[in-house]
């Protein structure tokens, strides 16, 4: 069981050849119009078998809400969702059964815990991230009604920078026409892995607009660590960078620092974060996938007798995780801004008195 949250908070179940996998979503206001096309949407961006760039596994990802929703509003109580897997291919594993995949999860889930679902890795499977995209629409619906905005694109495939994209420097480029704009080149890249039987990896940049100053609480749960826990814990994901990340340690104090005018900030280096806290800028995020563990050129492993073997994979596996993998991170971002949202809520006596004195 993963929890994940302090005020709003979900957990999710489920394993990627079993029945079924999905999501509790606790701490929902009541109130909250659900809009369950928009929900479907979200489930549509990332889910597989769509295009030649993903895994064919073939999966509609529909959505059941089960309850917590009353006449298509939140009703305060916890909200569940089911997705039904249609499309497991079980047989696909059976020669890895015993083996270790290099760069997977099996060698540590079978060291850790002595057994181990070897249909499509179990829980280790990034087909989880279809509940978190599910609890993630939960989020984007509350952070709607702030008018806070939460997007989503590549900007690297393959160490393929995005020809729109100025990725040295993030702070004063005209980015975000975004949305999971894979470049030609880029695309080009991830055919050319998956003809090779190889597979790509890739960033992708989360940007999220409308921020409240005040988000995130210091010191243990600064906005910035929050994020880093929510995007480590996405599969493949091997590195995070808040605004200009590595490069901010590379320059200047001067360079770096965000000069402050009456109507904002002259640039953004910081990603909208000070001290844990949001500064009211636009928050910027770059997520660092690693290139797909399962490829279909022959490898060395063990097996569970420590016997060295070789290894050669059967089945269906995405040539590069990041691009469907920016549906996962945008919808973390927005599971982390929801919880934070409602954790501010109480930083000051005065909006407490707002809620509870009559005006
Ligand atoms: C959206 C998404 C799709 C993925 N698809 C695959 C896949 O088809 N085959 C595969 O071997 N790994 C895939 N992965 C990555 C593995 O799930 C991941 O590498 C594995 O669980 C080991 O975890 P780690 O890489 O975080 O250490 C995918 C990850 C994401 C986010
Ligand atoms: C099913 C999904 O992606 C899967 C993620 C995945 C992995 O190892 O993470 C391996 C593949 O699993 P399988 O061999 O069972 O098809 C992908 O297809 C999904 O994202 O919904």
């Amino acid at each position: 069981m993963n929890s994940f949250g302090h005020r709003f908070r979900f957990t999710t179940f489920g394993e990627s050849h079993g029945k079924a996998l999905g999501c509790i979503v606790d701490g929902v206001p009541a109130g909250i119009k659900i809009d369950e096309e928009f929900i479907q949407n979200e489930m549509n961006r990332r889910k597989p078998g769509s295009n030649k760039y993903a895994t064919a596994r073939k999966e509609g990802d529909v959505v059941e809400i089960l309850s917590g929703v009353f006449e298509g509003h939140t009703t305060g109580t916890s909200i569940s969702m089911i997705i039904f897997n249609e499309n497991q291919k079980s047989s696909d594993y059976s020669n890895v059964k015993d083996l270790f995949r290099p760069g997977h999860a099996d060698f540590t889930y079978f060291n850790k815990y002595g057994i181990r679902d070897y249909r499509g890795g179990g829980r280790s499977s990034a087909r989880e991230t279809a509940a978190r995209v599910a609890a993630g629409a939960i989020a984007k619906l509350l952070l709607k009604e702030l008018n806070i905005d939460v997007k989503s694109g590549i900007c690297e495939i393959d160490g393929i920078k995005a020809e729109n994209f100025d990725f040295e420097n993030v702070s004063k480029s005209e980015i975000f026409a975004l949305d999971t704009n894979v470049e030609q080149a880029q695309k080009d890249a991830i055919l050319e892995a998956k003809n090779s039987h190889n597979s790509v990896g890739g960033v992708a940049l989360i940007n999220v607009k409308n921020v409240p100053i005040g988000l995130g609480e210091p010191l243990y749960f600064k906005l910035d660590s929050q994020i880093a826990n929510a995007m480590m814990g996405i599969n493949a994901v091997k590195a995070v960078e808040i605004g200009d990340g590595i490069l901010a340690s590379r320059v200047k104090g001067y360079d770096n620092n965000d000069q402050i005018r009456k109507n904002g900030f002259k640039t953004n280096h910081s990603g909208g974060i000070l001290g844990g806290i949001s500064n009211g800028d636009d928050i910027n995020v770059k997520v660092y996938f690693k290139a797909t563990p399962s490829i279909f050129i022959e490898q060395e492993t063990i097996d569970i007798n420590n016997n060295e073997v070789d290894c050669k994979l059967k089945g269906r596996h995405d040539p590069c995780v990041a691009v469907r993998g920016s549906v996962v991170a945008e919808s973390m971002m927005a599971l982390v801004l929801a919880d934070m949202v409602l954790l501010n809520m109480s930083s000051k006596i005065e909006n407490v008195k707002k809620v509870y004195t009559k005006q």
